[in-house]
């Protein structure tokens, strides 16, 4: 009798346990089980962008070392297909490159919080030591508090107002550089070598305020050290974003199996070679009193504070982010300028027009300053057209979804790597007429209010949009405007002796011009303008 209330209570207990559980459980159940049931769906109704048919385990990574350089071979994927938004496999991972305008403007606005992160890599994470800044850091804690950071305190108005001097000295050199150019070598000046150590020479000296890590040049010109320096930020920038093997295979990392690992390794050794002795010693500066107020980019990162009034970056993050700002600054404005120049000098008309508007602005008493910029608008007009036909790389920043999604009726799983092609866009037929011509006048506004180099409607890729868009578009745009100007209002450009025009050759791996622009530049403004 006991023992069967005893199993009677026990088995009513029982059941209402299971009630209890079912009550509890259950929602929690149909809700997971409704969610995978719409990932299946959603798998299921939509299907990936169209692409070429991937291996087991490689995926399309055999025809991607086959047919480099990459950038082309994807061009010929998207051109064969007759699409905008093509996906190919790599190892594991979906790569998606999308050249239309209106599926760019649903990644990057629309979905923009779904594509805020970025790869994980061997390249990214070996830069950053382990994603300790912003550019290559995928999306999370560390992240925000970098590009915070950055957005407040290393390019905010004041912050740029604060840095005009040391920017204004750094015109002046660069057109001190290119005067003595003229009378040496007969006149004729690599617009390459002087664009790219301009900008070298603004962000170093920004973050350092210094112009040389050595001794320099006494024409204004690069020292050793500098063309040592310069060269490997762009031998790093060319294989950061390369498609290396190691980057979708993670066991081959760290085989150095096509060559990237090592030579992404040696100039990052170049680079740091120069930048952390004076971090290091500013850092103890700091410590020990030696320093106590900010006069360059290096001092308000170390000397930044959290809430609970401690330094807020650690050595290594003060590293990490030093070499992604000079990164970032160097080679878009020298590539622009050094093409727009290239494509005006077959022009003359183009490059009468803008000189044209340089002295009505400006006069030929003085130099071009920032203040100037804004009624600058056909100079402006001529280096976006140069973005447009001429990025610096076909591809942008990878960006990496984080969660399974949809994009133009294609479906787009969870970590896939969406990258916009800037010439894609650039040349895309449907949104630019004549898209193989170099025209300024398309992007000119017909009331001729100031015209910036931004573009949120992602028909061309200059400084991009949304959570991951460049937070240094006003530093940018200061550098590319005062280099274009100056260069074009201080000299007269004409084609070399022995040439009939400037040819306007891509380099086969990519998108920088194949030869370096090389041009006969005369001083046309009095010679007391030049000397600084
Ligand atoms: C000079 C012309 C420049 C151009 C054309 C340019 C362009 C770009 C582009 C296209 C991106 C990628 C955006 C994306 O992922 O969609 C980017 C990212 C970035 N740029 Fe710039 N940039 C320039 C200069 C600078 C400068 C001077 C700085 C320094 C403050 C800077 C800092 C950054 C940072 C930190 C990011 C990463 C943002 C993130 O991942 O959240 N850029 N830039």
């Amino acid at each position: 009798m006991k023992l069967s209330i005893i199993s009677h209570q026990l088995s009513s207990t029982l059941f209402w346990c299971l009630i209890l559980i079912l009550l509890v459980f259950t929602p929690l159940i149909k809700f997971f089980f409704k969610l995978n049931k719409k990932n299946i769906h959603t798998s299921r109704k939509f299907t990936l962008p169209p692409g070429p048919k991937p291996w087991p385990i490689f995926g399309n990574i055999p025809e991607m070392l086959a047919n480099r350089p990459i950038f082309r071979w994807i061009q010929k994927i998207m051109d064969d297909l007759n699409t905008e938004i093509t996906c190919i496999r790599l190892g594991k991972v979906h790569v998606i490159l999308v050249s239309s305008p209106e599926i760019a403007r649903e990644v990057f606005i629309k979905q923009d919080a779904i594509f805020a992160s970025r790869a994980n890599s061997w390249s990214n994470a070996y830069i950053t030591s382990g994603y300790l800044a912003t550019i290559f850091t995928p999306f999370g804690k560390q992240w925000k508090k970098m590009k915070k950071l950055i957005v407040t305190e290393l390019v905010s108005s004041l912050r740029h107002k604060w840095l005009h001097g040391k920017r204004v000295e750094e015109a002046d050199n660069l057109v001190r550089h290119v005067y003595n150019q003229c009378n040496k070598n007969g006149g004729l000046v690599n617009v390459r070598d002087v664009s790219r150590q301009y900008s070298g020479n603004v962000i170093r000296r920004l973050i350092f305020n210094t112009r040389y890590f050595g001794n320099g040049s006494e024409d204004g010109g690069p020292g050793l050290e500098e063309v040592e320096y310069v060269e490997a930020i762009f031998t790093m920038l060319e294989h950061i974003f390369a498609f290396s093997v190691s980057d979708f295979m993670p066991g081959l990392r760290g085989v150095n199996f096509d060559g990237h690992e090592n030579k992404i390794k040696k100039a990052c050794q170049i680079i740091r070679k120069y930048h952390d002795p004076i971090i290091e010693e500013r850092i103890q500066q700091w410590k020990n009193g030696k320093k106590t107020e900010e006069e360059d980019l290096l001092d308000v990162l170390i000397s930044a504070k959290d809430a609970h009034n401690k330094f807020l970056l650690t050595e290594q993050e003060i590293k990490s982010c030093v070499l992604e700002l000079v990164l970032a600054a160097i080679d878009n404005p020298s590539n622009a300028v050094e093409w727009g120049l290239a494509e005006m000098m077959n022009q003359p008309e183009l490059l009468k027009k803008a000189i044209e508007e340089l002295d009505t602005v400006v006069g030929k008493e003085r130099l071009v300053q920032e203040y100037d910029f804004p009624k600058l608008n056909y100079v402006k007009a001529c280096a976006r057209e140069a973005f447009r036909l001429h990025p610096i790389n076909d591809f942008n920043v990878p960006h990496v979804s984080m969660k399974d999604t949809v994009v133009s009726n294609f479906f787009i799983p969870k970590g896939s790597h969406v990258i916009l092609r800037r010439q894609g866009l650039g040349l895309n037929p449907r949104v630019w007429k004549e898209p193989f011509n170099f025209k300024p006048e398309r992007h000119l506004k017909k009331d001729g209010s100031n015209l910036s180099l931004e573009d949120p409607s992602l028909n061309s890729i200059i400084f991009s949009t949304g959570r991951r868009g460049c937070p240094g578009i006003m530093l940018g745009t200061s550098m590319i405007i005062m280099l274009f100007a100056r260069l074009l209002h201080g000299f007269t450009w004409s084609v070399p002796p022995n040439e009939s025009s400037i040819d306007l050759f891509e380099t086969h791996g990519g998108t920088t011009k194949a030869k370096s622009l090389v041009a006969f530049a005369e001083p046309r403004l009095p010679p007391e303008t030049y000397s600084l």
